[in-house]
């Protein structure tokens, strides 16, 4: 037999040398026995997946893992897929050969080429391959959403399910030039290997979302996480019993994640580093290191320095490729050190409604881009009307079976309705020219005060819904009169029943 495996063995190099092509061989696990597994074997596999091309050889074998939303195709036993790279063509061939005696099978790639290409291309073939694997992996793998719930351990604290949050930049209505500016961040951002380790920083990037309830900084985050194809890491900071378990959770963090902390300043008493009683004089020479880890030892909770080390200690490089966002409804109660820059890289106010937002919301919901109303709605919006993202969605839901003009037409009334609140709490006082206007425009609304008081509803039921209403001059400028005229009767009839009463 040993004579057969020499001959065999001559035939082979013979076949070789007489041959046109040449073989590259790409076996599953490295070595004989076959313990390593080889991670090229595994970026051929995901390589030839991304070509889809697969799908056109004539057999391939479909899978798809548990709880996963792709499929994933792989060439069928000694099935071959073409390529072609910088001109040449090249051949894959998958083999799979039962190991004698066992259940085992042995599989490897075998790449075909012409032999004058295999110096040629070769190995930036092979580079193509790697990259373009670690890009399909990132993009279609399954991401995950997790939170550590508290019944973790140190060793595992965080649960994880698969996050299908359906939030994208295109269903988020923000100011454009915002959206631009986050979207080039992230882009700069996830590009930038080569310069974070070129300049020496840590590879990670903090945002602070900012802003009233409601405008979408939970569905901004969602949407940044699907736009980079992150797993995002949702931290209950009030189920983190103190530092050290911080440490532990930022520790067990993979790479290409989001770490969120919601209501930063809801869910640690930020304030304590500043009202902190002053620590007794320590009684021998202690470092001051140890003073400082008494003083947190008191309180076994999570203080504002193990937050500061999360975010920046030495600890945060143990990963690469991560965004830490944390969001407010109040900015002005996060401790400053917390939000510096170099720790919150990018501050974002998320506020009510422009007028941009609020088409990209009419688009989303009824599909429309143009609407006779859209001008009023603008005009409001300049006007001060302020609402939220979420509830103009909700106003647009609710009509979503209706006509269009009626959904808009409550969101005008809204709108109205928030004018006159916000101007009704101010008690900016009336200028002469604009009382000179209210007089001069007096008609429907005076006969609406004269009947109950009550002018500013009848003016938010009834909408005025075109032009009829605006002077020519200039549009805005006389609906926000309007208003204040209409508010300054109401100021006046409520003034009025006081002096009654009284
Ligand atoms: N900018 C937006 N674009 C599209 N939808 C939005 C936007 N903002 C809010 N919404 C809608 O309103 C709902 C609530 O938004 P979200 O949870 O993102 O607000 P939030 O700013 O995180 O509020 P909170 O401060 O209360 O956590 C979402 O379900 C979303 O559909
Ligand atoms: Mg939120």
């Amino acid at each position: 037999s040993r004579l057969l495996r020499l001959l065999h063995g001559w035939w082979e190099g013979l076949k070789d040398f007489y041959s046109p092509n040449s073989y590259v061989e790409i076996p599953e696990f490295n070595g004989y026995c076959g313990v390593d597994m080889n991670e090229l074997y595994r970026s051929v596999q995901l390589y030839l997946n991304s070509l889809h091309a697969a799908v056109h050889s004539r057999r391939v074998s479909v899978s798809r893992a548990k709880n996963s939303s792709h499929l994933s195709y792989t060439l069928a036993p000694d099935q071959t897929m073409e390529d072609t790279f910088v001109g040449a063509r090249l051949w894959w061939t998958h083999n799979v050969d039962s190991v004698p005696d066992s259940l085992e099978e042995k599989r490897s790639f075998t790449l075909k080429m012409k032999k004058p290409d295999r110096t040629r291309i070769l190995s930036d073939y092979l580079d193509h391959v790697a990259h373009c694997a670690e890009e399909y992996d990132s993009r279609s793998r399954d991401r995950k959403l997790y939170t550590n719930n508290g019944h973790g351990s140190h060793d595992c604290g965080w649960t994880a399910v698969p996050f299908r949050h359906p939030a994208t930049f295109s269903t988020l209505a923000l100011d454009p030039e915002l959206m631009d500016a986050i979207k080039a961040d992230l882009e700069s951002f996830g590009q930038g290997k080569e310069f974070y380790h070129r300049v020496g920083r840590a590879w990670k990037r903090g945002y602070l979302l900012h802003g009233p309830p409601g405008t979408g900084k939970s569905s901004l985050i969602a949407a940044m996480a699907n736009y980079l194809h992150y797993d995002v890491y949702d931290m209950e900071l009030t189920k983190v019993t103190d530092n050290s378990e911080l440490r532990a959770l930022l520790i067990q963090t993979t790479n290409k994640s989001i770490i969120v902390i919601e209501d930063i300043d809801c869910s640690l008493d930020l304030t304590n580093r500043l009202s902190k009683p002053p620590a007794a004089p320590p009684r021998r020479l202690e470092s001051r290191r140890s003073v400082e880890s008494l003083m947190e030892a008191d309180d076994s909770r999570v203080t504002l320095s193990g937050l500061l080390n999360f975010t920046d200690g030495l600890w945060s490089c143990c990963g690469e490729e991560r965004i830490i966002v944390f969001t407010t409804n109040h900015k002005d109660n996060v401790d400053p050190a917390l939000i510096r820059s170099g720790r919150m890289d990018m501050h974002i106010l998320l506020s009510t409604c422009g007028f941009p937002a609020f088409k990209c919301l009419a688009f989303n919901y009824l599909g429309i881009e143009e609407h006779d109303l859209f001008s009023i709605i603008e005009q409001s919006i300049q006007a001060g009307g302020a609402l939220t993202p979420a509830e103009i969605s909700e106003i647009l839901i609710k009509h979503k079976h209706q006509d269009h003009y009626l959904a808009l037409k409550a969101v005008v009334s809204a709108l109205h309705l928030s004018i006159v609140t916000t101007f009704a709490q101010s008690d900016e006082p009336f200028e002469e020219e604009e009382e000179e206007v209210a007089a001069s425009n007096k008609g429907e609304e005076q006969n609406a005060v004269v009947d109950n008081g009550e002018v500013v509803d009848v003016f938010v039921n009834n909408p005025p819904v075109n032009d009829s209403c605006v002077t020519k001059n200039s549009r805005s400028l006389t609906w926000q009169r309007r208003v204040r005229y209409l508010i300054k009767t109401k100021r006046l009839c409520e003034q009025r029943r006081l002096n009654h009463l009284l």
